[in-house]
């Protein structure tokens, strides 16, 4: 019997899943076929930031799980609420890929001139990059990545940032003008990982999906996310997280900017993979004590 991937319709999306649904195939000879469903978040001209809340592309396709039109979905895992929701269970977290954010535009950002325009739609893009240089005008945008370079092509903005694993997804890289390295712009949690998901009571297919899942990648996501959580903050808050287990060690650095770019509290902390939630729980207690709470403020939680 073929497997139903349900899927968004944006071709990052429906890339990223195909990606899913040839790894399935190839490692146990059953056939997938994509189901594409439109989500809230892609038919909303509200700014994402503006929709109070995270999961606009995830709960459309729980939806389709629920109603039992498709067996499983795959979503972006930056996109993924940090509250679980226990009709669903997280099967698999593939291999991760370019975790990195990304800069599309003429010239490189130490290049760009002042008073340049440079648009992203993500309040940790727009915080951490004001601490780098508060000299750009950040330009909140939204749209999907197409749209987002279009506004470079058309002259509306000197560059747009967007994640670099994205970008490839969608055979954009070629237009990457630089890559920005995790010291100068610490990516959103769980970015550049995929997150496959089906209904908790289908045993079977929980232990089918396993064979997508990448350890190493599942303790490092999985300890940036338990940061998010422990702060309370959204996806739209001005939060970065990022760890990479090498099979020993977990190692984990997170930051909190303030939307002007003036003050963050960063940290970093190592400890067992298997203590992974434990982790991120520790380093969030220690920025907030010192201050990260505050430097959230109101606006992002
Ligand atoms: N919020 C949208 C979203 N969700 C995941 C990605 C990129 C791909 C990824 O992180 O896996 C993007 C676009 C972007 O941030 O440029």
């Amino acid at each position: 019997m073929t497997l139903r991937l349900g899927t968004r319709r944006s071709l990052m999306a429906t890339t990223q899943s195909q990606m899913v649904a040839d790894s399935y195939t190839e490692r146990t000879g059953r056939a997938v076929e994509l189901v594409g469903v439109t989500t809230f978040g892609d038919v909303t001209k509200a700014q994402l930031a503006q929709l109070g809340g995270t999961g606009v592309f995830v709960s459309a396709l729980r939806d389709k799980l629920i109603e039992g039109e498709i067996d499983f979905a795959v979503h972006s895992l930056k996109d993924l609420p940090t509250k679980p929701d226990p009709q669903v269970t997280l099967a698999a977290i593939p291999a991760r890929h370019d975790h990195r954010d990304a800069l599309v535009g003429h010239a490189k950002f130490a290049d760009l001139p002042a008073g340049a325009r440079v648009g992203t739609g993500s309040p940790r893009r727009i915080a951490m990059l004001r601490a780098l240089r508060s000299d750009l005008e950040y330009v909140p945008i939204r749209g999907n990545a197409d749209t987002r370079i279009g506004k470079v092509t058309a002259g509306e903005l000197d560059a747009v940032v967007l994640a670099s694993a994205g970008l490839t997804r969608i055979g954009r890289d070629a237009e990457i003008a630089q890559i920005f390295e995790v010291e100068e712009l610490l990516p959103a949690p769980g970015q550049g990982a995929l997150a496959v998901e089906c209904l908790s009571d289908r045993a079977d297919l929980i232990s089918f999906l396993g064979v997508l899942d990448d350890p190493r990648t599942r303790s490092a996501v999985t300890a940036e996310r338990a940061v998010l959580s422990a702060l309370e903050a959204g996806c739209s808050a001005p939060v970065g997280a990022f760890a990479v287990d090498d099979g020993q060690t977990l190692n984990l650095t997170a930051m909190v900017v303030s939307l002007d770019g003036q003050e963050a509290v960063r940290k970093s902390a190592a400890g067992s993979p298997s203590e992974s939630v434990n982790l991120g729980q520790l380093l969030a207690a220690e920025m907030i004590s010192e201050g990260a709470d505050r430097l959230m403020g109101e606006q992002s939680r």
